[in-house]
């Protein structure tokens, strides 16, 4: 659908260099919502702006729908573009024209036929939850509700892709959530792919699927969204993920533990079918020990169940020992050293 084929865009400076994306291949497949996360600078704009064909690579090259963007023409430029929605933190609409103006802009320019654009604006003013709200100017609606006008108008013209540009970084959470559900409606109901950068990993976690980790210009992870949740290989990915998961005790609560004399705290993972089965009673009482749940959670990603528990385990040492032993061969147990964060 989008595929990166080793894409490098440097910005020159004077007689600096600037790599704002360096060499990024990546395969965003039809149906996906793609997220790309990083802290600012690392390259997210950039290389959205590249998908966007504002810019072009310094090296390689960039496929849409098969067809190699980076050579086309400027007629061929603006009907590819038509067919790409874009939506953008400050909802970027036109304060001089209504709600149903706006939506209807990107119709106009297309040089559809009035009565088409009217029914077309009624059916996505509908789809967005606004149909009272037709002949409203955008400084007399909320945030989130700007957000869905700019969804409107972004679906307005039938794109295959929706691009969004930390489309819920000026919405409170409650808002965002919202409006993440209708992203997520927009791709179930209409197939429409989404590509989106975020620094929020409660936005990735939430609604994408595959996610992209960018770390100064570069690609350093990406996958499945639950793969790389319960697997996080590079530091930077481990950081964003703690942001949103709570999977450890305060260190406070931690140093509280080993004060009071509690022994080892070992921290298991379930991932998937596995999270349902009653791996820790059915092991412990085999070994004659019994454990401590100490902190715990679980949580839901992509319909998948995936869970964190910190335990101590009480009982003689050997039989500890083999009891730790035999949950490794069933799921990921790991001692907990750390008490900084
Ligand atoms: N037009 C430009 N000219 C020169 N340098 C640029 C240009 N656009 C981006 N850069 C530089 O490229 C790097 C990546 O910027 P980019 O905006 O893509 O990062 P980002 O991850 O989107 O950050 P943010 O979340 O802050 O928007 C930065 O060092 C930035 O200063």
């Amino acid at each position: 659908m989008i595929e990166f084929k080793q894409v490098s865009k440097t910005f020159r400076l004077g007689k600096r260099e600037v790599h704002a994306v360096k060499d990024v291949s990546l395969k965003v497949e039809q149906g996906d919502i793609y997220g790309i996360i990083g802290f600012s600078g690392a390259g997210k704009s950039t290389l959205l702006r590249l998908v966007n064909l504002l810019e072009r690579p310094s090296e390689g090259s960039i496929e849409i729908q098969g067809v190699n963007v980076t050579s086309l023409s400027a007629k061929e430029l603006r009907k590819q573009r038509r067919n790409i929605g874009m939506i953008f933190q400050n909802f970027n609409l036109f304060n001089s024209r209504t709600v149903a103006g706006n939506i209807a802009y990107p119709l106009k320019l297309a040089g559809t036929p009035k009565h088409e654009i009217n029914t077309r604006v009624e059916e996505l003013l509908r789809f967005v939850g606004l149909a009272d709200k037709a002949k409203d100017y955008p400084d007399q609606l909320s945030g989130g509700q700007k957000q869905r006008v700019g969804i409107a108008r972004a679906l307005a013209t039938n794109p295959d892709i929706l691009i969004c540009d930390e489309a819920t970084s000026a919405l409170d959470p409650d808002t965002t959530a919202d409006v993440l559900r209708l992203l997520r409606q927009v791709n179930r109901e209409f197939g429409i792919t989404i590509l989106l950068i975020t620094h929020e990993m409660e936005v990735i976690q939430s609604v994408c699927t595959k996610v992209a980790v960018m770390e100064n210009g570069e690609v350093i992870e990406s996958g499945g969204v639950f793969e790389v949740f319960t697997d996080p290989q590079h530091a930077t990915t481990k950081r964003f993920i703690r942001s949103v998961q709570q999977d450890l005790p305060s260190p406070n609560v931690l140093a509280e533990w080993r004060e009071s004399g509690g022994g080892s705290l070992y921290r298991l993972q379930f991932k998937g079918p596995v999270a349902n089965e009653p791996v820790l009673s059915t092991v412990t009482a085999k070994h004659g020990i019994t454990f401590n749940i100490v902190y715990g959670s679980v949580r839901e990603l992509e319909e998948r169940l995936f869970g964190n528990l910190i335990v101590s385990f009480l009982g003689d040492p050997a039989d500890v020992e083999a009891a730790i032993k035999e949950i490794a061969t069933l799921t990921d147990i790991e001692e907990v050293q750390e008490i900084e964060r």
